[in-house]
């Protein structure tokens, strides 16, 4: 498709998916959606954050190429009242990776929510929203570190499915018709309606990546929430397809709650995930009085929107909730808050549950390094009490800073904090470079001594052979001659000639045909005494292989290569010096 308004950065690679895996390039290019209200104030800071941990943690090895995707008011301004482009769509797709800031619905009318619309087009089935303390943030628990729980939220179906029907309308008459006289349901004249789906499919499929994200995470258990007591064809459905999930494809893996004390004894066995559920209502109490007993919790649509925002409430607020919107691999992040128009433009809100959104995404690319920094860079700055309005509030003694302060003062950390540790590893790498090119340098001027030292029995032509010294054949062999008494070498290497023949000019070649012939060696070009072609033996040629080739051809020295270019050389003074030096036959 091409595209009106998005641009894709001439540099950077796509994401793709390959024999069913993410595949990252270390230049990828990532979508991003400014949003609407707070979102640019909160993008603006965010992009900094990211490109900054990014750099730190890879030293510029590995960079994300933003690619600005449109929707919300943005996309309306520029593409004439449309809030939600089918390029954008299109993009998000391609891309595979993004994120997103908020997006305004408006209430009791007007457009259909962007949000709901784009896991629905995207079929993003999975909203991921993480849920844990970070030491420092105001709570108004009095153990928040115990709150940690991952909460795997339906994201296509229940009532967010948009069949809804408004009071007065011809189509809600002829429902509500149908309700009444058909199915034999009873309720008020001119009441709004609206269908709740749930089906196998979504619940099982939603139940599945919960289910594997335990497994991934060793986390113990997964809780099953719905209203099944009341809404029992749905909710109660819901509930039953996920233990179904968990026992026809976990079963190795997974015991029931009730298993867990009819069969262990309440005691959870090794390696067992524990499959349990409870009613949507007293999960609200449970996460504030009994948090350590959840960790991944599997929900329907509307129950995990409630649940999320006020779980957010324990360990500080929606400001550091992150999130994702997940399908098999194309996912866009984004905050679990809203717009909070009333902030927008003010440089104000808290950044966190964006910037948290993005360790998400950084972790989803496989880039721990950089989410790392993140995440104690935020901690860090949180423990300075430099912090904003919302967690200023709350905190004795804090400084409120801006969006964009609290974002410098995350970098700063992440580049202070690591900077130390980035010179040391260098120092380290650098050392550990030196000390193994010394060794190199060793080996090659002396293959049996190093050997020796490092406690290896050289076996093979590579184990012993000389980098071999090279001169072109237009060379005089006044000059070969040079080098080889230089390098202390009895021959030397003839580079190619126009047949791309290697060749070898030897000791012997000079005794022979130079100083037996009369000939002055600074008149003879190298080419004319070469002897060519040159055999050149395998690197894996043992040293009995080798000494059986010298004896054969009459030679000195075997010609060691690899691709048909020579890299080494043994002479009869290789072998010899090595057996002397280790040994030989059945008493070596
Ligand atoms: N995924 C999305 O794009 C979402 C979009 N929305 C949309 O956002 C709009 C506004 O919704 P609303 O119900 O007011 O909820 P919001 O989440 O936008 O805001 C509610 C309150 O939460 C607090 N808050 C939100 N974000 C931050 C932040 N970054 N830092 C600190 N505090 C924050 C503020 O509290 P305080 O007033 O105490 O300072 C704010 O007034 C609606 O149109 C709604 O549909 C809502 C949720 C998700
Ligand atoms: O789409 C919206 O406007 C609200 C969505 C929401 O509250 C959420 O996903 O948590
Ligand atoms: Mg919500």
């Amino acid at each position: 498709m091409a595209f009106k308004h998005i641009k894709y950065p001439s540099t950077g690679e796509k994401i793709t998916v390959q024999d069913g895996r993410l595949h990252v390039p270390d230049q990828p290019i990532v979508g991003y959606v400014e949003g609407d209200g707070i979102g640019p104030d909160i993008t603006r800071a965010c992009l900094r954050v990211w490109d900054a941990a990014v750099e730190q943690a890879y030293g510029g090895t590995r960079k994300i190429h933003w690619c600005e995707l449109f929707m919300g008011e943005k996309a309306a301004e520029i593409y004439e009242g449309n809030y939600f482009p089918d390029e954008t769509l299109e993009a998000l797709k391609d891309l595979i990776v993004s994120i997103k800031g908020p997006l305004t619905t408006p209430v009791g009318g007007g457009f259909r929510s962007l949000n709901v619309a784009l896991r629905q087009e995207l079929d993003l089935y999975a909203c991921v929203r993480p849920v844990r303390y970070y030491a420092g943030v105001p709570s108004p628990m009095v153990h928040p570190e115990l709150v940690d729980v991952v909460i795997f939220r339906e994201n296509t179906e229940d009532v967010y499915s948009g069949i809804e029907y408004k009071a007065g309308t011809p189509e809600n008459a002829k429902v509500a018709k149908f309700l009444r006289e058909e199915m034999g349901a009873e309720f008020f004249e001119g009441a709004g309606l609206g269908i709740k789906p749930v089906s196998a499919f979504g619940t099982k499929r939603l139940v599945r990546k919960a289910i594997q994200y335990a497994i991934d995470h060793k986390k113990d258990s997964v809780t099953l929430v719905h209203k099944g007591n009341i809404m029992k064809f749905t909710e109660g459905a819901f509930r039953n397809w996920g233990y179904e999930v968990a026992r026809d494809e976990f079963g190795d893996v997974t015991i029931t709650e009730d298993e867990l004390y009819s069969v262990y004894g309440g005691v959870q066995p090794e390696g067992k995930i524990v499959i349990k559920d409870r009613i949507a209502d007293i999960i609200f109490q449970l996460l504030q009085l009994r948090p350590a007993e959840f960790s991944v919790l599997a929900t329907l649509n509307l129950n995990g929107d409630y649940l999320s925002d006020s779980a957010a409430a324990h360990v500080g607020g929606v400001g550091i909730a992150p999130g994702a919107n997940i399908a098999d691999f194309v996912a866009v992040f984004e905050a679990t808050h809203g717009t909070a128009p009333k902030y927008a433009g003010l440089d104000k809100v808290n950044p966190g549950s964006l910037l948290l959104s993005g360790v998400m995404m950084l972790e989803y690319m496989g880039w721990q390094e950089a989410a790392d920094l993140i995440n104690s860079g935020l901690t860090k700055v949180i423990a300075d009490k430099t912090v904003t309005y919302d967690f200023a509030r709350q905190m004795e003694g804090a400084t409120e800073v801006k969006t964009s302060e609290f974002g410098d003062l995350i970098i700063a950390k992440i580049r202070g904090e690591t900077a130390a540790l980035v010179k040391e590893a260098a120092a380290r790498r650098a050392q550990v470079e030196a000390e193994k090119s010394k060794l190199g340098d060793e080996r090659a001027a002396d293959p049996t001594q190093a050997q020796k030292a490092s406690g290896r029995i050289p076996h093979t032509v590579s184990d012993i052979m000389h980098k071999v010294v090279s001169i072109s054949g237009e060379a005089t062999v006044n000059t070969a001659m040079h080098i080889m008494r230089e390098k202390r070498i009895s021959s030397i290497i003839v580079e190619p000639d126009a047949s791309g023949q290697w060749g070898i000019m030897t000791q012997t070649d000079v005794v022979k045909k130079i100083v037996n012939a009369n000939r002055s060696p600074a008149r003879v070009k190298v080419s004319e005494i070469t002897t060519r072609p040159l055999v050149i033996a395998p690197m894996d040629l043992s040293l009995h292989e080798a000494s059986g080739k010298m004896i054969e051809a009459h030679v000195r020295r075997v010609v060691v290569g690899k691709d048909g270019v020579p890299v080494g050389i043994v002479s009869d003074m290789d072998l010899f010096r090595t057996v002397e030096e280790f040994g030989w036959g059945t008493d070596a």
